[in-house]
């Protein structure tokens, strides 16, 4: 197996008296797509937000792999975690409506770079050199989701799938080493929901990163994921490929008997 790129040690997260993460260990290797799932309040998205740095564990630790060593980062805000290659979509979409899609994805690509903002201000001839190749940059990866049509237009007009999508591209316009996909077909019809699969496999391969991904359609994450971790009452109840997670009769007494 690939090396892991990202590890947690016993994490866990208290809201009052809610232990919404408890003592959770999982890790994602390189270019791994790694399902999480689980019942509503079950820890997903907390667990995301530990990930990411929206909140601070209550005990345990987040380690991210930054090259030759692992590295804790439990501290680290959401932008700095951003700067080491961590990018995630919401649940909510939340673009720039106002925005034409091609300047969503070029404010995603510059803005965890402050030396750009300032060249920016300043308009220094290097700040239009390096325009000129982000819009070519923000064009090419518009490109490679079949997006170059709808560049220029407002983000507000796109069809409910072609904004998820464009939220994608948005974190990966980041230049991430690990994507965070939090329900990503929520609200989507079957034809958005089959595109987003394949788009999903299509990242994996062209990109080589690793994604993680909380989703609860079964059908798409069972199809996506290389392996998956099954939460219950923030614990981690199961780990293992799709095959032995739809096996497993802890997960079917808990979950897939709901599916049918
Ligand atoms: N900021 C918070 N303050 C208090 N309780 C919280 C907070 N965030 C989450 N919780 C609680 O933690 C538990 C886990 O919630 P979480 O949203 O992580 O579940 P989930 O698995 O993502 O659910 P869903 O599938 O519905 O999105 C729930 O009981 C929730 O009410």
């Amino acid at each position: 197996m690939t090396k892991a790129v990202l590890k947690t040690r016993e994490l866990s997260v208290k809201f009052g008296g809610v232990t919404a993460v408890n003592k959770v260990t999982i890790e994602a290797h390189e270019n791994e797509l790694v399902g999480l799932i689980g019942p509503n309040g079950a820890g997903k998205t907390t667990l995301f937000n530990l990930l990411t740095g929206v909140y601070k564990p209550t005990s345990g630790e987040v380690v991210i792999d930054d090259g030759d060593q692992l590295v804790n980062i439990n501290q680290l805000p959401p932008y700095k975690r951003a700067q080491l290659g961590i990018a995630r979509t919401f649940q909510n979409i939340r673009l720039f409506k106002s925005r034409t899609v091609v300047e969503n994805v070029l404010i995603a690509m510059t803005a965890k770079n402050r030396p750009y903002v300032v060249q920016a201000m300043l308009r220094t001839p290097s700040f239009y050199k390096k325009e000129a190749q982000n819009r070519e940059k923000a064009l090419s990866l518009l490109e490679i989701f079949g997006m170059t049509n709808v560049a220029d237009e407002l983000a507000n007009n796109l069809p409910y799938g072609q904004q998820r999508r464009l939220e994608i591209v948005r974190a990966l316009a980041t230049t991430p080493k690990i994507l965070f996909l939090d329900e990503p077909a929520a609200g989507m019809n079957p034809q958005e929901t089959q595109a987003l699969t394949e788009l999903i496999k299509q990242i994996q391969v062209q990109f080589k990163i690793t994604i993680v991904l909380i989703e609860h359609d079964m059908n798409l994450v069972m199809a996506v994921s290389e392996r998956l971790y099954v939460l219950e009452y923030g614990k981690v109840l199961a780990t293992g490929t799709p095959k032995e997670i739809q096996n497993n009769p802890a997960v079917i007494k808990a979950y897939l008997g709901e599916e049918g």
